[in-house]
């Protein structure tokens, strides 16, 4: 087994072993691996057909090496659970790639462990590999993500809403999986102290500029902002922002009922049991302020001995977050635009007018003629009157991004054992911004309602 490999690094459950949970992956009937991610293997110094010989996709390390499960808590929809923690994952290790950085090798599907609650610690095939897809998409994009390195099947059916699906594991790595529900479990569970040991461990790993506790949380904060202005301006829907699901480095997990939206409404949701629509597209800049807010109150008492000071401070911090959003939002707007300056009104103006005549937000920055996708040409030909582009905009507009109808059409076929369409998406997603003869449809918006989907 490579060094890589053997040497997997454990630096987060050394820091805080009141925060994890010894566990072993449950044995697999048939692993088999479906789909490797070559170049994410390349770029942390694994070779692929090792890993795949090796077990390690779905569990089995190598002697010495001890997988945990990760203890966290969560609001859920705005409901706070005190014990959430990975139930149907593992962190087995860290990886140092060979540039230095650190890494999270992390399973999903791995079976049950004590965070299970009434879960089966399974994972379908079909999410598993939905979240490998939106994954190489938005790491396309240029956008911070978790990636997944394999999907393995597991030869075992798993039984869902929809009937028995096949059972499959998901290996990912991201640069880390502390989420504001780590926090939020670690103040819960063992107070100030393990905070204290978790901030720092998280501090020394994604934020090492920080001076100090407040400036940590300033620097996340800032990270989310980043990173949402960022879903938003590919129009990408997470669906499931609870607490425990916002990491602390400011990369996207957890790709759950996720989808990009097609023709642009704020109220878009694709996730069937958001029934209010907390987690719409629209909502996500407020909601990740409040999934902050509660990592704000877990560091309180590391903020400031005088509970009213800390809460001040504290404050000023997360009110950052919308001035912090709006610069990276209208900085990408601008691009995409072709501006060289920032211009809220126009977008402002622009964005009321796709949402009126319900024009598709892929579609509309890449048209050649944007006018022949407007009912309402005279209102288009207003607004473009005042559009005046000086830069290329190919480079900040996406012509492909993973289409929900085609997602689901492409994960059908994949339960039903083709994975031609699904190979198809992913490398029509892997290359957004260039020209792929042959690839219109990929282009083109689903018709009728949304799909809903909330895979598991
Ligand atoms: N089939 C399952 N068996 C056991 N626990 C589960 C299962 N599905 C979800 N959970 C647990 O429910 C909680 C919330 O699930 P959520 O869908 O946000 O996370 P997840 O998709 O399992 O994992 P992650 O956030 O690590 O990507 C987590 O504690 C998760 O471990
Ligand atoms: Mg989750």
């Amino acid at each position: 087994m490579s060094t890589a490999v053997s040497q997997l690094e454990h630096t987060y459950a050394d820091a805080v072993p009141d925060l994890v949970l010894n566990w072993s992956a449950a044995p697999v009937r048939n692993p088999s691996a479906l789909v490797v991610n070559d170049e994410l293997a390349a770029e942390l110094g694994l070779d692929p057909r090792e890993l795949v010989g090796s077990g390690l996709l779905t569990g089995t390390v190598p002697e010495g090496v001890q997988p945990v499960a990760m203890a966290y808590s969560g609001h859920q929809f705005g409901m706070y659970q005190p014990r959430l923690g990975d139930g149907r994952a593992l962190l087995l290790g860290e990886i140092v790639d060979p540039q230095g950085h650190r890494h999270d090798l992390h399973l999903k599907g791995s079976g049950r462990t004590r965070f299970a609650r009434g879960g089966d610690g399974r994972a379908a095939l079909g999410p598993m590999l939905r979240e490998y897809l939106m994954g190489e998409a938005m790491h396309a994009l240029g956008i911070p993500t978790s990636r997944g390195l394999a999907v393995s099947t597991t030869g075992e059916d798993v039984p869902r809403d929809t009937g028995l699906l096949p059972g499959a594991v998901l290996a990912r790595v991201a640069s880390s999986h502390i989420r504001v529900g780590t926090f939020q479990y670690a103040a819960a569970t063992g107070g100030p102290d393990l905070v204290r040991a978790l901030t720092d461990h998280a501090i020394a790993r994604h934020h090492p500029e920080a001076t100090d506790v407040l400036d940590f949380y300033r620097r996340v904060v800032h990270a989310q902002a980043a990173l949402i202005a960022q879903w938003m301006l590919v129009g990408f829907v997470h669906g499931v922002m609870n607490t425990d699901n916002t990491t602390i480095s400011g990369e996207t997990i957890d790709y759950g009922p996720c989808a990009f939206m097609d023709r642009y409404d704020p109220q878009t949701v694709f996730s069937s049991i958001d029934h209010a629509g907390r987690y719409a597209y629209g909502n996500q800049p407020p909601i990740a302020r409040w999934n902050l807010a509660r990592l704000g109150e877990a560091l309180l008492p590391l903020i400031d001995e005088d509970s009213d000071t800390a809460i001040e401070k504290a404050t000023a911090v997360v009110q950052e977050f919308g001035e912090v959003y709006e610069r990276h939002f209208q900085a990408g707007m601008a691009a995409k635009l072709g501006l060289r300056e920032p211009d809220p009104d126009l977008v402002a103006d622009l964005l009321a007018l796709l949402h009126a005549q319900q024009v598709d937000w892929t579609g509309f920055f890449r048209a050649g003629t944007p006018r022949d996708l407007f009912l309402d040409r005279d209102a288009y030909d207003a607004w473009a009157a005042r559009w005046h582009p000086e830069l290329d905009r190919d480079h900040a507009n996406p012509l492909y991004v993973p289409r929900n109808h085609l997602v689901d059409e492409a994960l059908t076929a994949a339960e039903q054992g083709d994975l031609a369409p699904f190979l198809e998406i992913l490398e029509v997603v892997s290359a957004p911004y260039t020209e792929q003869p042959g690839r219109e449809r990929y282009t083109e918006p689903g018709s009728g309602p949304f799909v809903t989907y909330c895979g598991t």
